[in-house]
């Protein structure tokens, strides 16, 4: 039995961030880091059926054209993906009454509509990116056991490459679930990619506004690491975890980024929400053959 302390729930019952109960959600999960895309993709649907919000965790689960889906917002980082990803695993696979893991294991499938900037020089703003691998800079995954799913050989070649300071966590490299990347990424309109997971968005993500950088070349390194015939092409903030997690867990998971910032050329989206939104009904059109 999971202690009181350990799986915490709300008076009624529901997991404790997320204020979520196990009939609440879907199987098939969106997520998306502002609160406010929820609407921008639930506008779409045919119905909404449910809404609630605790923080910057908002859900709202509904229809479109006959598949039933949750969106979820995550706020920003991989520290909110580990309260998310494991609350929603506890509403599928824990008996919240006897607080007992349930015999029968429930897969979810996560699809992650995400903003990201790109650093290389190709992949421009507006673009679509699936993300192929990932590639965490936050060791979140460190602090559990299993390993067997993370890519060892090219971690140890791209922290080879690297001359981050020691105090930094060593990068951990987790992919896409295939069936998933190959469903979204079937169209022109889509790169495929190795994106970078960072801690934070100035300095981690190399940004000078006025504090200056431990370690002034990452970037630079990052754009020019090469592995077999992967090259690192964008970087955001949760995409690490999100592999991490439902690999752990038993899920299968998909990051799809609409990319608004080129870090090479200096360009910002003239029409980032726009981006955004060309981005969400390309994916629920996708999520419709799933
Ligand atoms: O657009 P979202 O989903 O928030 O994703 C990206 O944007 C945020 C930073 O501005 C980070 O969360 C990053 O991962
Ligand atoms: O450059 C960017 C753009 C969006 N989100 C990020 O984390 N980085």
């Amino acid at each position: 039995m999971i202690k009181e302390s350990e799986l915490i729930l709300n008076a009624d019952g529901s997991v404790y961030h997320l204020n979520l109960k196990p009939e609440n959600i879907s199987h098939l999960i969106i997520t998306v880091g502002d609160p406010d895309r929820i609407d921008s993709i639930t506008k779409h649907f045919d119905s909404v059926e449910f809404k609630t919000q605790k923080r910057e965790f908002q859900t709202q689960t509904g229809t479109y054209k006959n598949k039933r889906i949750t969106v979820v917002s995550t706020g920003i980082g991989t520290d909110n993906i580990d309260i998310v990803f494991n609350e929603l695993d506890a509403l599928a696979n824990i008996d919240l009454k006897n607080r007992e893991v349930k015999e029968e294991h429930q897969q979810l499938t996560f699809v992650r509509i995400g903003t990201s900037g790109s650093i290389q020089k190709e992949i421009p703003v507006d673009a679509f990116l699936a993300s192929e691998k990932a590639i965490g800079f936050d060791g979140l995954l460190y602090y559990y056991q299993s390993d067997a799913f993370l890519e060892k050989e090219f971690a140890e070649n791209l922290h080879q490459h690297l001359s981050l300071h020691p105090h930094k966590a060593k990068p951990y490299v987790v992919s896409a679930d295939p069936t998933l990347l190959d469903h979204f990424s079937q169209d022109d309109r889509v790169f495929k990619g190795v994106t970078g997971t960072n801690v934070g968005f100035y300095a981690p993500q190399g940004r000078v506004l006025r504090a200056a950088l431990q370690d002034p070349n990452f970037i630079d390194q990052l754009t020019t690491f090469t592995y077999k015939d992967y090259k690192i092409t964008n970087l955001e903030m949760e995409t690490s975890g999100i592999y991490g997690l439902s690999k752990l867990l038993g899920h299968r998971a998909l990051s799809m980024n609409a990319i608004i910032a080129n870090r090479e050329t200096g360009d910002f989206s003239q029409d980032s929400l726009k981006a955004v939104e060309q981005l969400i009904l390309y994916t629920l059109d996708k999520i419709t053959s799933l």
